[in-house]
């Protein structure tokens, strides 16, 4: 299938990112940060904990602009940026449909939602307010909301911690099923190895801070391949050519 939405790939140059206190300790999270991602692939930065990553993410939102270097979001059919985070920071007085459809640019506002919710399971849901959802589906509602927006470029950060193993299990499969049926350009945080082998077409391995590129793992094998004797093999592959990393 034709990746949609984008033409130029993600391109990352950070050169540098330093905190300042008001106590006049730096902290440096970032230093010589580049790596791409190709037109409708969907990588992993994966690191240590407190290595960087949520920085970059904020840097590519545009949501930290106290940097030294550039980046380049992919354009294409959109120039719209989705984020799903670790909370899914949902209106509590607004319900399932009119948060996702909030979220949606005036040309999608009629927007026929009914296969994205089938597919995320959420069709009978659409009326719930976010109070009367588990915390699996109030997941759910935060993906739907970022794919209805048809992105050019998707950023998720760790979007399934603090969940119980078996729904995040679940997630991830219903992640690829709606990503798969519209491949967008996708970056994912996450120190969870076989999560990113499970997800991603490449994974970008960072050091410990300053995050730079350890190095890259490209995931050949086909998504529906990815069973867990596969997987084993995967974590192998990963482990023989990363063997510090977790
Ligand atoms: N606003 C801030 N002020 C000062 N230091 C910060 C700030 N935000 C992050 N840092 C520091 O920058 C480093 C990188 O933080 P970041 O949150 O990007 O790491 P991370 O890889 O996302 O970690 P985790 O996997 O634990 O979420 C850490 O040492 C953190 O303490």
């Amino acid at each position: 299938m034709q990746p949609v939405g984008a033409v130029v790939p993600l391109r990352v140059d950070i050169a540098e990112k330093t905190f300042r206190s008001a106590q006049g300790i730096s902290i440096t999270a970032l230093q010589d940060l580049s790596f791409e991602v190709r037109q409708g692939e969907f990588a992993c930065l994966l690191g240590p904990s407190g290595c960087g990553k949520t920085t970059t993410l904020r840097i590519l939102l545009g949501l930290d602009k106290d940097f030294s270097g550039s980046f380049q979001l992919p354009e294409g059919g959109s120039n719209r940026i989705a984020a799903v985070f670790q909370e899914p920071i949902l209106l509590p007085w607004r319900t399932v449909e009119q948060n996702v459809r909030l979220a949606l640019p005036k040309s999608l506002r009629t927007k026929n939602l009914d296969g994205l919710f089938d597919t995320l399971g959420l069709a009978g849901m659409r009326s719930l307010y976010p109070a009367e959802l588990s915390l699996g589906l109030a997941r759910r509602a935060a993906l739907a909301r970022a794919f209805a927006t048809e992105p050019a470029v998707l950023f998720l950060d760790e979007p399934f911690a603090s969940l119980d193993e078996r729904t995040a299990e679940r997630l991830r499969h219903l992640l690829l099923t709606v990503w798969s049926a519209r491949p967008t350009t996708a970056l994912m945080v996450t120190h969870n190895v076989r999560e990113a082998l499970m997800l991603s077409d490449r994974i970008i391995v960072l050091a410990q801070r300053p995050a730079h590129v350890l190095g890259m793992f490209d995931v050949r094998l086909p998504r529906h391949y990815r069973n867990p004797q596969m997987m084993s093999d995967l974590l192998r592959s990963f482990h023989q050519k990363f063997p510090g990393v977790a």
